[in-house]
């Protein structure tokens, strides 16, 4: 079912077009991404969709309230790149600031996204003496405190390390599954955006692609499949894929389809003596829709 649907969305600054006539769909409990190098138009968009930037052509609708109307801000929560936190409060007091702007808080909700996010013991402390994953923690559940029911997060990763990474996503994953919270997400991170359910490719402004990530890099990339033998002359004559020799023992093979590639395997059987298969990359898939790797 879809929850926020946006159409023709179009936004200029002066004469250039940051976001042009684009269209997408934010179906309920989906992880949707929107991937896209610097300057795409990542930004811009999300900007749109929590109603800080006017568009200039288009429509957005969440279960049918516009961006300029109270109720459409109740059902969601935004964390901006740049945290928008007070530095010299406590994490506390920011989070009873942002808690007081709604009218219906449920206290025991809140006092589960502080555990899950594990922010009980920096309650106490200063905003500014927090680490980078403390501050992202505190930023991502201040979002969450009125249990919106679709969450923003633009590049929610940056600079951070794995671990911290991980774990963020460990609590967002859980409160998806047990609240069925949405999560719009823009990233540069391949490995981020391989997760959701639904990506979006965005290059200047516009969608280049789009659906379920294992579907588009069937589509859109090539597996290779590396065999490894001693009777190469043999081996050669009987695959009918491109194929790149690397030395005499060992061939590189493109292919397009698992299936494909099982088949070659089991027919080659006899004259292999090892082989490796690698699917497609998320940096492959983006390389081929816009000419350029995302990083
Ligand atoms: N306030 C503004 N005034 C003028 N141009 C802007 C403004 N905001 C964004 N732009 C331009 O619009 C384009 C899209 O920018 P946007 O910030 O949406 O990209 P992004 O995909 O979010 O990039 P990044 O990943 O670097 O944050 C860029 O060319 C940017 O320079």
């Amino acid at each position: 079912m879809s929850l926020l649907v946006a159409k023709n969305l179009t936004k200029k600054f002066k004469n250039k077009v940051a976001v042009n006539h684009i269209d997408f769909q934010i179906n309920a409990g989906e992880l949707i991404a929107f991937l896209g190098p610097n300057g795409a138009g990542k930004s811009t968009t999300i900007g749109m969709l929590v109603g800080i930037l006017k568009p200039d052509d288009g429509k957005i609708s969440l279960h049918g309230l516009s961006p300029n109307q109270k109720n459409y801000h109740h059902q969601i929560g935004i964390v901006f790149q740049n945290s928008v936190l007070d530095d010299n409060l406590s994490v506390q007091d920011n989070l009873n600031i942002r808690a007081h702007l709604y009218q219906k808080i449920d206290s025991s909700f809140v006092k589960k996204i502080i555990k899950l996010f594990g922010i009980d013991l920096i309650l106490n402390q200063k905003y500014k003496t927090l680490s980078g994953g403390q501050k992202r923690r505190v930023d991502i559940a201040r979002a969450l405190l009125h249990q919106p029911k679709l969450l923003f997060l633009d590049e929610p990763s940056s600079g951070l390390d794995i671990q911290t990474r991980n774990k963020i996503w460990e609590t967002l994953n859980r409160l998806r599954k047990e609240y069925g919270l949405t999560i719009l997400l823009t990233t540069h991170y391949l490995e981020e955006a391989e997760n959701a359910d639904y990506v979006y490719i965005i290059d200047r402004g516009e969608i280049k692609a789009s659906g379920d990530v294992q579907k588009l890099k069937l589509k859109y990339t090539t597996s290779l499949l590396t065999l490894w033998s001693d009777q190469m002359d043999q081996l050669k004559h009987q695959i009918h894929y491109k194929y790149q020799a690397i030395d005499q023992h060992q061939i590189k093979v493109n292919i397009d389809d698992d299936s494909d590639a099982i088949n070659l395997i089991a027919s080659l059987k006899p004259l292999i003596k090892h082989f490796e298969y690698q699917h497609g990359t998320m940096n492959d898939l983006f390389v081929k829709l816009t000419g350029k790797g995302i990083r």
